[in-house]
């Protein structure tokens, strides 16, 4: 939300402007120990942005219905869209950089951005070549429908121009369900509890996680090696739920954000909000393996809120949690 000096809300903008750019640089990672994800060829880099300014000078546009100094929406999302082709990087939120800066460049009297984006996945189709060998095909992408991932950016104006004030990278509903391993027990008992004890229960969480870098360029630059994919946050989580063996979701989420501080020192802080939707047993498994029957929990659902920072790891490494 967009505030003016003076404490009141001011902002427009357009919403859902789709941008499918083609061939975009590439991005490479390193592999990590728990991802194999190397980068993205980024044929189909695509995005659904959410765009938003303001200023003072448009105060009379609301106030006094004076169009004066109002830019259409229609005509930011025409920036949006040309300004994409422009871009010369391989990151969300390079791309959402530059637009930010070509509009404050290209009008003067605004004063702050609010730019999102979620990147709408496309998938490589694996198809046979001459030999029979399966491989990527380089043209046929598969709309992918899986989490996604995003950034928001806020731009502010200052005298030397646009600068980004602060930034946040999210993964948005990672759903993984652990057939088995995880337990919840030991909770508060007293007149207000129906819920049993579980000591193997199927665990099915919603994840959204977002994170900070601890400098702008190894987010904006992904040539400088140091871009943090949300795929390999994606496989940091799924692995550390893999391994664990956990007596809550709040705890498998401390080992999550702590597993990724451990990965990437070029990251700050890590915001996670959890839900449980932990499958309702109809016909319960004898034991781990055994056949069972589950459905959907009925509402209303459980979350969890929490965040990390470098200080949280250097905490845990100290008391040997690692
Ligand atoms: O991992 C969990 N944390 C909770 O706080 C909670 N509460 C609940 O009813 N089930 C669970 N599970």
């Amino acid at each position: 939300m967009l505030i003016l000096n003076s404490g009141r809300t001011l902002y427009y903008g357009k919403g859902d402007v789709l941008v499918y750019r083609t061939y975009a640089n590439p991005i490479r990672v390193e592999p990590l120990p728990e991802s194999s994800y190397v980068g993205n060829s980024n044929v189909i880099f695509a995005h659904n942005i959410k765009f938003a300014v303001s200023s003072e000078e448009l105060l009379s546009s609301f106030t006094e219905g004076d169009n004066a100094m109002i830019v259409a929406t229609d005509s930011m999302k025409n920036f949006i869209l040309r300004q994409t082709a422009n871009y010369d990087g391989s990151t969300t939120e390079g791309l959402l950089a530059f637009i930010s800066e070509q509009f404050m460049e290209r009008y003067e009297y605004i004063t702050a951005i609010d730019i999102s984006a979620q990147r709408l996945p496309f998938d490589a189709v694996s198809v046979p070549g001459e030999t029979g060998e399966f491989s990527a095909s380089p043209l046929v992408y598969s709309r992918g429908r899986n989490e996604l991932s995003g950034a928001t950016l806020r731009w502010v104006r200052t005298q030397g121009g646009g600068v980004m004030e602060r930034h946040r990278c999210t993964l948005h509903e990672l759903q993984l369900i652990k057939v088995s391993g995880s337990s919840f027990y030991g909770f508060v008992r007293d007149e207000y509890t129906t819920l049993p004890e579980s000591f193997d229960r199927p665990l099915y969480i919603f994840l959204d996680i977002s994170w900070q870098y601890t400098d702008d360029a190894s987010m904006l630059d992904g040539d400088l090696g140091k871009y943090v994919a949300a795929e390999q946050i994606r496989d940091i989580a799924q692995t550390v739920f893999h391994e664990m063996n956990t007596p809550s979701i709040q705890h498998l989420i401390w080992h999550v954000g702590l597993r990724i501080l451990t990965r990437f020192p070029q990251i700050a802080e890590i915001q996670f909000e959890s839900n449980n939707r932990t499958w309702e047993g109809v016909v319960e498994p004898v034991d781990g393996t055994s056949p069972g029957v589950f459905t959907e929990p009925r509402p209303p659902y459980g979350f969890q809120g929490f965040s990390l920072t470098r200080a949280d790891l250097k905490v845990a490494t100290e008391a040997g949690q690692l």
